[in-house]
């Protein structure tokens, strides 16, 4: 893959007494935070030289591609800095979808998170609510209405995808802008089961409509 041009005033970065800039990294497509590590200007331009992450690690003093042991690589999609220049914002797709050394998608995943939260790392509200409707599929629980369609199966989910689409179409030939926003949560909410009862990442139907982009 041939890496795009990026560009990025390299000297204008604020970066630290030892060097160092953050950078924070977030999938390009659902915008979940994968992870936070630090570059120094070196690792900033063969970052944007390759096109992939390149960052300093601070306990072996040394420049790391990420992924070059996982194969778990990092494509920039783009760059940006904050106000005052002293912290990047990384936007990438990445290779295996799996960002952490735990194996986790992302760093900042739910068993790291404080107190009593469950919630998952940050990303777009379907995203969040995908992440959940899997949760439901995987752990049953009771008085749960995702798990009691789960519970039902195909036919069942597949009905309910059937109205709610309808009842969009409804609400659309009323005309009614309030209705029409409360069918249509309902109907994503129901092929997000859809989704999640056959296997089908939300990420990948991202990337498809990714590649369509014109
Ligand atoms: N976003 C939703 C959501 N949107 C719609 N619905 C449910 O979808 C159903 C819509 O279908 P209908 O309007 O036909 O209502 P119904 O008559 O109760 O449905 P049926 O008995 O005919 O199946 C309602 O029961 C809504 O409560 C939802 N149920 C759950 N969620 C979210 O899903 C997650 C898991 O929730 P639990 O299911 O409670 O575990 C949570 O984040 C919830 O906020």
């Amino acid at each position: 893959m041939s890496a795009p041009a990026f560009s990025l005033p390299l000297d204008q970065i604020a970066y630290d007494e030892r060097g160092l800039v953050p950078a924070i990294v977030q999938d390009y497509l659902d915008g979940t935070v994968l992870m936070m590590a630090w570059m120094n200007r070196e690792s900033l331009q063969k970052t944007l030289e390759t096109g992939r992450t390149w960052f300093w690690s601070r306990s072996r003093q040394e420049l790391w591609p990420k992924g070059e042991t996982s194969g778990h690589v990092q494509w920039l999609k783009s760059i940006r800095y904050d106000c005052d220049s002293d912290a990047l914002l990384l936007s990438v797709q990445q290779v295996g979808r799996i960002a952490c050394h735990t194996g986790e998608r992302s760093c900042f995943h739910r068993h790291g998170a404080l107190g009593e939260q469950i919630e998952p790392p940050p990303a777009d509200t379907l995203s969040q609510l995908y992440d959940v409707i899997c949760q439901r599929r995987d752990r049953p629980q009771p008085d749960s209405y995702t798990c009691s369609l789960f519970a039902a199966g195909d036919n069942k989910i597949l009905k309910k995808l059937g109205e709610e689409t309808v009842e969009v179409v409804m609400a659309c030939k009323e005309d009614d802008p309030e209705a029409i926003a409360a069918e249509a949560a309902d109907l994503f909410y129901h092929l997000l089961v859809a989704l999640a009862h056959h296997k089908v990442p939300l990420h990948q139907v991202y990337e498809q409509l990714q590649l369509r982009r014109r």
